[in-house]
This record gives C-alpha cells, structure tokens and sequence, in this order.
C-alpha cells in the first residue's frame, strides 16, 4: 500500500484575547491508501483541528501536509470532510442537499434524484426526502450529512464524530452501513471518536491522541472483518484492545 496523506510536524496555536494556544503540537501522521484510520482522543485534545489541518480548511502555524505527495494548501474535491458543524443548506429540501456534490460534479437530474434517494434510505431517512433541515432532529441533519458525503464517492472522507450525536442502535446500523459501502471500495478513511468501541470496531488502525494531539498510540487492529459487536464485545483480543486504549487514553491525559 502506498501513503496517500502524510502530516508532518503539524502545529496549530490560536491566539485568543492575546494568549496563545497550542491545539496541536509536532503531529506526525502517515496514512495508507485504502486504509481506515480512527483518531481516538478524549474531548479537547485536537482531534478537530486535526482534521482542519488535513482537509485543508485551517492552515498551520507550522508543518505540512501532502497528500499524493502534493501540498494541501486549501480543500480539495478528492477528499470530502464531514465536519462536527451542520453544514446542510436551509433552503433545500434532504433530497437536494443529498444532490449538491452530484450537482458540483455535473451529475445529470434523473440520476441525481435516483442516487440521493438510495443514500436517503441507507442512512435510514425514506419519507423524509422532503422535510428541510429546520424539520429534522440533530441525529437526522448528521445523517443527510452523511449521504450526501457518500453519494459523492470521494477518494478519501475525513470524518469528525459522525454518529457522536445518535442513539446508540441507529450508530450501531450507520456503523455497520459505512463499513460496508467502504469494503471494497478502496477509498480510505480518517475517522475521528471518543469512543474506544467505535475506534476499534472500524479501523484498520487506531492512533490515540493525548492532550495538544501528542500521539500516545498508533497501531494496527487485526481483529477480523466482518466486525460483530456483540461477538467482538467477548472476544480476548477486543478486550485486551479496549484495555490499551483506555490506558493509553489514560496516560495522553497527563
Ligand atoms: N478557533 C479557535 N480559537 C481558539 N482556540 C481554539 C480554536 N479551535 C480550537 N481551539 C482550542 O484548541 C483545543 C483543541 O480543540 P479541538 O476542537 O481540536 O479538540 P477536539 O479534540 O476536537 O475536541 P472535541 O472532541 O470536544 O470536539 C481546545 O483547547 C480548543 O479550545
């Protein structure tokens, strides 16, 4: 596998009423193409940033990140970022916020509408095609959110904490839904969580952040795939995973 993202001794301070702060220190980061990573931290230590960084939304204070072994300098089409803030457009209806990248990329109407409608229903919102965002919950706008990252089928998805906000049944189905619109279809993934059982449940690798994005842990989760749960839940090797974690999590809070 080829590296496909690769950060370097990316630092971010903000200033703020004349005092600076450091979010992010010397984060080094090298992802593999059509891989799927997990950032695990606990709230407050960059994960955010982080994800500013390599989208290309944020610029560091220093430090670089390529991808292709090209500069990120600003966003670019071939990676799509789901961010924390609800980003949907007041004005259109689910169905043409789920159209919008199809729109972008020139996408003619008939296969626009049938596309939007298939991610409409696998992010579990059929019947809702026409409410406007105002008429949803908050978990239903992240999941518009989501089908319209997905039926752009972008090469690579920077995600920050997508299904933080649902019930833990329907991020269990969107969980399992991502996984399996991802097998196989060689895009990679950076997905950013507080949540040891998410972090493990989907990465092929997890690296654990501690305060100010200080990498505590990077390695690789070789549990099998199809991942299960309830199965993984019992599993020795998943324990002994969450323990590290926790203890990692632990020990980046110090
Ligand atoms: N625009 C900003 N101006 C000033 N400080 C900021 C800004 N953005 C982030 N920070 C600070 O940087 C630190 C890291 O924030 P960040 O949002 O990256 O953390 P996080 O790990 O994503 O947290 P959470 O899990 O709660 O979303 C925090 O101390 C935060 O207050």
């Amino acid at each position: 596998m080829s590296t496909l993202l690769e950060v370097r001794g990316l630092t971010k301070q903000f200033v703020k009423d004349d005092t600076g702060i450091v979010a992010l220190r010397d984060f080094d980061l090298q992802v593999e193409q059509g891989s799927f990573v997990t950032i695990l931290g606990r709230s407050g230590c960059g994960k955010s940033t982080a994800l500013n960084l390599l989208s290309g939304l944020l610029q560091p204070t220093s430090g670089t990140v390529t991808y292709k072994g090209g500069a990120v300098d600003g966003p670019r089409t071939e990676i799509s970022y789901l961010t924390q803030s609800d980003t949907l457009m007041p004005w259109r209806d689910v169905r043409r916020n789920v159209e919008m990248p199809m729109e972008i990329s020139g996408v003619g109407a008939r296969e626009r509408r049938d596309r939007a409608m298939e991610l409409v229903e696998r992010v579990g919102l059929s019947g809702f095609e026409h409410h406007y965002p105002r008429e949803l919950s908050g978990g239903m706008r992240r999941r518009v959110s989501l089908a319209r990252m997905l039926v752009g089928n972008p090469e690579t998805l920077l995600m920050d904490e997508p299904f933080g906000a649902l019930d833990a049944q329907l991020r269990l189905e969107l969980q399992t839904e991502l996984l399996r619109l991802w097998q196989d279809s060689g895009q990679t993934v950076v997905f950013v969580t507080h949540d040891i059982e998410e972090a493990l449940l989907l990465g092929d690798r997890v690296v654990v952040l501690g305060l100010r994005g200080r990498r505590v842990l990077d390695r690789g989760i070789d549990l099998p795939r199809p991942r299960d749960p309830d199965e993984l839940r019992v599993e020795p090797a998943f324990v002994a995973l969450h323990r590290q974690m926790t203890e990692a999590l632990r020990e980046g809070a110090r």
